[in-house]
């Protein structure tokens, strides 16, 4: 048992490090798409001018390493509807298919179907990913502090906002904020609550990094958000917005649980 559960925390230590290592293979057999050419939205638009005082980016996640599968019959356009209905400000549409069951026809199709605008939540490690999530129709990509050197990020952080995209730099880390605001400032700066490497998350890790984050970010808290009470938590750490996936995913309808997140009984729109 013991030697069971040393296991499997080994093999969650290296997640981060399986994950990239299958994205560099997987990378080489691209086939790039035709160009959807759908119009593309500003993503960091809709968030300043988000529909409540924090705004949310709504994730449609099937399955995560390391939660497993998370939603059985996922459909993922009816899922884009609801939080549409629901006044998410973005989605976020994971691609990844082998350890998140995600697809990038998920993104092209959830883009079709609703007027926000839509992030590509997958592991961006080269340029030729970036191309294709503007192929594709994302309006934004991710890009993650933990995988990438400051200067590979920078470089496709460029080639994004060149290709008319907007990108969620994430971080872990006060260290790797610390490190790539030594070479640029973000416009939108999500700090994920769970630890990649070790899956183990925290809602109050905004906390270390708040400080040091630029007045002109977009400040975003990533992760492990499944209560008002946790919304009320990441906000008063400086949270402008959320991104959630599991706990919207897990409820029959994810317009709803957008309503129970953020405590409200009607429709309304709650920016003052
Ligand atoms: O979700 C995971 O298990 C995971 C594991 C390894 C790398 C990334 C992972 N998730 C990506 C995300 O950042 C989340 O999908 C996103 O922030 C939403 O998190 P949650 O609300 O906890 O589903």
């Amino acid at each position: 048992m013991i030697i069971f559960k040393q296991l499997l925390e080994k093999r969650k230590k290296n997640m981060l490090n399986t994950i990239l290592k299958h994205k560099k293979e997987e990378i080489l057999q691209i086939k790039m798409p035709n160009d959807e050419n759908i119009q593309n939205r500003s993503f960091f638009q809709a968030l300043k001018n988000s529909n409540r005082e924090v705004g949310l980016i709504a994730e449609v996640k099937k399955a995560s390493p390391s939660k497993g599968l998370i939603k059985e019959n996922f459909q993922p356009v009816q899922i884009a509807k609801e939080y549409e209905k629901g006044l998410a400000d973005c989605l976020s549409v994971l691609t990844d298919e082998r350890f998140f069951q995600g697809n990038r026809d998920y993104l092209t199709k959830v883009k079709k179907a609703v007027q926000i605008p839509v992030l590509r939540k997958d592991f961006i490690i080269e340029d030729i990913q970036v191309l294709e999530s503007k192929k594709i129709g994302a309006d934004a990509i991710l890009l993650i502090g933990e995988a990438l050197e400051p200067s590979k990020l920078y470089e496709l952080y460029l080639s994004a906002y060149e290709k008319g995209m907007d990108v969620l730099v994430e971080v872990h880390s006060y260290e790797t904020l610390s490190n790539l605001l030594a070479l640029f400032t973000p416009k939108i700066i999500g700090v994920n609550n769970r630890d990649l490497t070790t899956f183990k998350t925290d809602i109050r890790q905004l906390q270390h990094c708040v400080e040091i984050i630029p007045n002109e970010s977009i400040v975003v808290s990533e992760s492990g958000i499944h209560t008002y009470d946790d919304l009320q938590v990441v906000k008063k750490d400086g949270a402008e917005a959320i991104l959630v996936g599991e706990s919207l995913m897990r409820k029959e309808s994810q317009e709803n649980a957008i309503y129970e997140l953020f405590g409200e009984t009607s429709h309304a729109k709650t920016t003052s």
